[in-house]
């Protein structure tokens, strides 16, 4: 802190654009925000593996996985949820820089942190895709019991029971996991990938 004077950003020769040539398709986050058990980590699994199929250099920052290292000393206060979205921005924009898609998968309960990551990189480079599910479907799923837990008290501050969710305004991508499969979901995502270009000519 308060060392800023004397911190210089320093240029490399190797830039984004000549990772993507070698990569052969444009880096972007994939932003995957919704309630717990609303088919994040499910979807993303799904195109990940799609993407890989098709020659696509991915990467999966999943907030379960993140909360045991990188940011184990977080909690679930909105102060905690915060800095968990600032740190797995910064992460996401390094991926992108590397030439990578990258796919998020948090619930990132907050229209501001969200849109703090949109801006870490630019135009285009960031699409948020909102995995909407109605609270009572994702509760009747619990795929970890977590719900039954919050209920009772057991986990305080739970996204929707006891922590608010903030639903996107303008999402690039909404996908509706109660109403269809989970193919059909990774389908619609594919779809609008290869129908806006986010990928280069040819890519999928
Ligand atoms: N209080 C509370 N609220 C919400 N979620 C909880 C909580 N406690 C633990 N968990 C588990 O943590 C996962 C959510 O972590 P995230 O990093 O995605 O959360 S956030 O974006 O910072 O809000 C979430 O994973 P998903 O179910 O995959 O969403 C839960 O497994
Ligand atoms: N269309 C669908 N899309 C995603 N998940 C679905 C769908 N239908 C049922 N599910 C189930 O819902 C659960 C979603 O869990 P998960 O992917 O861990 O959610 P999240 O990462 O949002 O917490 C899984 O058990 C999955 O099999």
């Amino acid at each position: 802190m308060g060392q800023d004077e004397y911190i210089h950003h320093h240029s490399f020769s190797i830039t984004k654009e000549h990772r993507q040539a070698l990569h052969g398709h444009k880096s972007l986050i994939l932003w995957f925000t919704g309630l717990s058990g609303s088919g994040k980590s499910t979807i993303a699994n799904m195109v990940e593996g799609k993407l890989h199929e098709k020659g696509i250099s991915t990467y999966i920052l999943d907030g379960d996985n993140l909360r045991n290292g990188l940011n184990e000393d977080l909690g679930f206060s909105s102060e905690d949820r915060k800095e968990n979205i600032r740190r797995i921005g910064e992460v996401a924009k390094i991926f992108v820089d590397s030439g990578i898609v990258v796919l998020a998968t948090f619930i990132s309960p907050y229209i501001s942190d969200r849109e703090d990551v949109r801006k870490k990189v630019k135009q285009g480079e960031f699409l948020e895709i909102y995995v909407k599910c109605p609270l009572e479907a994702c509760e009747k799923r619990d795929p970890k019991g977590l719900y039954k837990k919050a209920r009772i008290g057991e986990i305080t501050h739970f996204t929707g029971i006891s922590s608010p969710y903030e639903e996107p305004v303008n999402p690039e991508i909404i996908i509706e996991t109660s109403q269809y499969s989970i193919e059909e979901c990774a389908r619609q995502i594919m779809n609008f990938l290869k129908d806006n270009g986010h990928l280069g000519d040819g890519n999928i």
